[in-house]
């Protein structure tokens, strides 16, 4: 009997859309599920003559074709390896693990020594685009062997979302590169998603626009410079009514932000890799603080919800596009510059066009703008930061006082811009000649002889104060 050309182990959301957009391509799939409902619920539901479905791992990795290549899609930490050691006797020298989940990038590495010294070859591999991405084209972000890229790289490619003909897959590094990108996509994503919110709650308080009100400004900003996945879904989102109170569904939901930690990994690395990503990690800390629902409404009653905000035109409304186009640069700036340092600490030699590019589609970020990012970096590949860039100066020069003008704003009403402010404080941080550290040099050491460098001389220098 012909053997299969892949295997898939994980069959929820993203694990069976990408077994189907793999089987449209013409490829043979097998897959394979912890618990053999969801494997019999894909094939009853959606079967075709290129998909078929195992019940133990021996028999799933007997069906492959050798080198076996075998995706997996399970929840990352624990399950990845508990996998991994059940594949592990059924495997033989040569087969490709690929894991297609949100793992640690660290973890990745660590599994790849361990499988390589075994003879076997693995891949960390970024797949974003949620369920739709998953079935009809996800951005895809490879780290491994490069040279055994080559046997997996019809597939991803095949599979893979396409932007004006090229391709949102892009070969990233070794070993950990591909989920460290991964994971820096979804910092980003945070931090996107939180301008949004708050770009909402400005327009919400300030002009108290209601659900419908908010779906067509949405839609409007994304027709110009703002055109993205994330501005796409915010306008759908205020179109929906809920059936069981005929109110907008996004007034009934429950201000509590869940997470899985990627964001959280970003934040930790950035500071391991001492990179300043402040709305990135903002963002996360914001759906921290959204969980303590019982103290906030406490501390509602007991301060008061900020003083009402004075009458502004409907020219207002352009004033918050602009402040979260300035703010979206920043993070942005901030993730980019965050895998610079990555790739010069790790030594992956990270392309940041090409990266840019496979973001442009599939993607939770996909964004217009990501076509003035890989721009940037094609014409300047070791660009220090994102904003040194022309496009992006003018941008930031010609948004700046709206910018400020919301961000003051919504300090004096109280309202809760945690995002936008740490967004300009970034950039006022960044361009500024001469920060107050002279004076925090000389406090350390005062208290603890910490020494200090001069501004008219070389060498170090410590003062009995
Ligand atoms: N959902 C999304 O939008 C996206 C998810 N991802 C990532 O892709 C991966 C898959 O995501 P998703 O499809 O949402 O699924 P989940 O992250 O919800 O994981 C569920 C799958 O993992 C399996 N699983 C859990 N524990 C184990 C274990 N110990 N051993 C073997 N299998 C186990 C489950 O099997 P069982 O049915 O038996 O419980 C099921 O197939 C995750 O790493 C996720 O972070 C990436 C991009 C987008
Ligand atoms: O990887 C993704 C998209 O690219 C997931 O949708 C992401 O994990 C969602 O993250 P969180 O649950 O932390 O908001």
């Amino acid at each position: 009997m012909s053997k299969q050309n892949i295997g898939i182990i994980g069959l929820a959301v993203m694990g069976k859309n990408l077994a189907l957009n793999i089987a449209d391509h013409g490829y043979t799939v097998s897959v394979f599920n912890r618990s053999g409902e969801k494997t019999e619920e894909l094939l009853a539901e959606c079967g075709t003559k290129n998909l078929k479905g195992y019940f133990t791992i021996e028999e799933f990795v007997q069906s492959l074709e050798l080198p076996r290549k075998i995706i997996l899609m399970v929840k990352a930490g624990n399950a990845v390896d508990d996998t991994i050691r059940q594949l592990k006797p059924h495997l033989v020298q040569g087969d490709i693990i690929i894991d297609g989940g949100n793992s640690y990038f660290a973890q990745t590495i660590g599994r790849s020594k361990e499988l390589e010294a075994d003879g076997f070859y693995y891949f960390g591999v970024g797949i974003s685009g949620g369920e739709e991405g998953a079935r009809t084209g996800p951005a895809i972000m490879p780290g491994g062997d490069e040279k055994v890229y080559e046997l997996i790289k019809p597939i991803l490619t095949d599979i893979s979302a396409k932007v004006d003909g090229e391709l949102c897959c892009h070969y990233i590094g070794r070993d950990g590169a591909g989920h460290f990108i991964k994971m820096v996509h979804n910092g980003i994503e945070y931090a996107d998603m939180q301008l949004i919110c708050e770009a909402y709650l400005i327009l919400k308080s300030v002009l108290n626009m209601s659900a419908p009100d908010l779906h067509e400004v949405f839609k409007e900003w994304n027709q110009g410079e703002l055109n993205s996945y994330l501005i796409g879904i915010t306008s759908d989102i205020f179109a929906k009514k809920d059936i069981d109170s005929n109110n907008y569904l996004v007034d009934m939901i429950l201000d509590v932000a869940g997470q899985k930690g990627t964001g959280k990994w970003t934040s930790q690395v950035a500071l391991d890799l001492g990179v300043s990503i402040p709305t990135i990690t903002g963002a996360v800390f914001e759906r921290y603080l959204s969980s303590d629902k019982d103290i906030r409404v406490a501390a509602s009653q007991l301060y008061g919800n900020g003083v009402k905000p004075e009458q502004k035109s409907t020219d207002f409304v352009e004033s918050v596009r602009k402040a979260l186009y300035a703010s979206k640069i920043c993070a942005y700036a901030q993730g980019f510059s965050l895998m610079l340092e990555a790739s010069r600490h790790y030594g992956w030699t990270l392309d940041l066009s090409s990266i840019a590019k496979i973001f442009r589609g599939g993607c939770i970020i996909r964004a217009q703008f990501l076509n003035k990012i890989a721009e940037a970096y094609q014409d300047e590949p070791e660009l220090a930061n994102l904003l040194m860039n022309s496009y992006f100066k003018d941008a930031i020069e010609q948004y700046g006082q709206a910018w400020r003008d919301v961000v003051s704003t919504a300090i004096i009403t109280g309202i809760s811009v945690p995002g936008f402010s740490s967004a300009i404080a970034y950039f006022d941080s960044f361009r500024t000649q001469t920060l107050p550290m002279n004076l925090l040099q000389a406090q350390r050491d005062y208290f603890g002889s910490h020494t200090y460098q001069r501004i008219d001389k070389e060498g170090t220098y410590h003062t009995q104060w």
